[in-house]
C-alpha cells in the first residue's frame, strides 16, 4: 500500500514533532490496510481523533461556539461520498464513506448524515470543541444572536488554516479523501471545499489529489480537479501539483497546498502557505 497524508496548509506549528509523530502514526495505520479505501479512511481517522489537527475533534469552531466537520472521499472508479456541516461526529471521513457505499447520493449534509451515520455504528455525540479553542474563541468576543446578526463579527475575523487529506494506492486502486473543520469562525453553517468533489478531493485512475488551503478560492478554481486533469494530459506528480498551485495563485491570489499519489505511485507535494506537514508510506 503506498500512502500519502498531509495535516493542512497553514503556519508553522508551535510544535511540529509531536504533530509530525501523529501524521507518522497514521500512514503507519493506513499502509496496513487491505486496500486504498480502508487505508485513506484509517489514516484521517487518526487525525480526526487527535486535537492537534483541524478536523474532528478540536476542528475550527463556527460563529455560534459548535465545530461542524466536512470530508470527502472518492476513488478512481468515480465513486464519491461526503458529508458537509455535521455536528457531533469526529470520524467524518467514515461517515463520507457510508453515504457513498450505503446511500444512492454523493453528499448529505448536517443531522442527517449524522442520524445515517449513526445507523451504521459511527459515534455522533462527540464533544469536538477543546477548552483551549473555546477560550481563543471567548477571546474574540463573538456576538450572540443568529447568523445575520453575526455576520459583522465574522467579517472582522474568519481565517484560519488546517485540514487533514489522504491519498492511497494499491495496484490500480487508488482513493484519496479530505476532513476538516473548515475555517475558524465562519459564519454557522458555512461549508467549504472540502466535502466538495473536484475542489477538496480529486481522484481518478490516472491518480489522487487532497487539497487544504481558504476553500472558498480552492471552490472557485476547482483545484483537485484541475490537478487530476493535469495528471490525465501526462504530467507528473509533481509537476501536476506545482502548475495547478501555480494558476490557482494566478486566479485568487491565495494560499493552498496540494498533496498527489499518481497511478505508477509517483507522488507529489506543494504548498505556498509557510508550512504543511506531511508523511507518506511508498512501499507497495
Ligand atoms: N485550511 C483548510 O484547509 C480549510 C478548508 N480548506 C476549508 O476551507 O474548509
Amino acid at each position: 500500500m503506498e500512502i500519502i497524508l498531509h495535516g493542512g496548509a497553514g503556519g508553522v506549528p508551535d510544535e511540529p514533532e509531536p504533530r509530525q509523530a501523529v501524521l507518522d502514526d497514521a500512514v503507519e495505520h493506513g499502509a496496513a490496510q487491505e486496500t486504498p479505501l480502508d487505508a485513506v479512511v484509517s489514516a484521517l481517522c487518526v487525525l480526526e481523533e487527535s486535537p492537534m489537527f483541524n478536523a474532528g475533534v478540536g476542528g475550527a469552531i463556527q460563529s455560534d461556539g459548535q465545530v461542524r466537520t466536512d470530508a470527502g472521499i472518492m476513488l478512481s472508479d468515480l465513486e464519491i461520498g461526503a458529508v458537509a456541516s455535521v455536528p457531533g461526529v469526529s470520524e467524518a471521513t467514515r461517515a463520507a464513506r457510508v453515504i457513498m457505499e450505503e446511500t444512492p447520493h454523493v453528499l448529505v449534509r448536517g443531522e442527517f448524515a449524522a442520524e445515517v451515520a449513526a445507523g451504521f455504528g459511527i459515534d455522533t455525540n462527540v464533544t469536538l470543541t477543546t477548552e483551549d479553542g473555546l477560550e481563543e474563541f471567548e477571546e474574540l468576543d463573538p456576538p450572540d444572536g443568529d447568523a445575520f446578526e453575526q455576520l459583522e463579527w465574522v467579517n472582522e475575523v474568519f481565517g484560519g488554516a488546517g485540514t487533514v487529506g489522504a491519498v492511497a494506492r494499491s495496484g490500480d486502486e487508488l482513493a484519496a479523501a479530505t476532513s476538516t473543520g473548515g475555517l475558524s469562525y465562519a459564519i454557522a453553517g458555512r461549508v467549504g471545499d472540502v466535502p466538495q468533489a473536484g475542489s477538496g478531493f480529486y481522484c481518478t485512475d490516472a491518480g489522487g489529489v487532497s487539497v487544504t488551503g481558504t476553500g472558498e478560492d480552492i471552490i472557485r478554481t476547482t483545484l483537485s480537479q484541475r490537478t487530476a486533469g493535469l495528471l490525465e494530459d501526462g504530467e507528473s506528480a509533481q509537476s501536476a501539483a506545482e502548475t495547478a498551485l501555480e494558476e490557482f495563485v494566478d486566479l485568487t491570489d491565495s494560499t493552498a497546498g496540494i498533496i498527489v499519489l499518481d497511478a505508477d505511485g509517483d507522488t507529489g507535494i506543494t504548498f505556498n502557505s509557510d508550512a504543511m506537514q506531511t508523511s507518506q508510506s511508498t512501499e507497495e
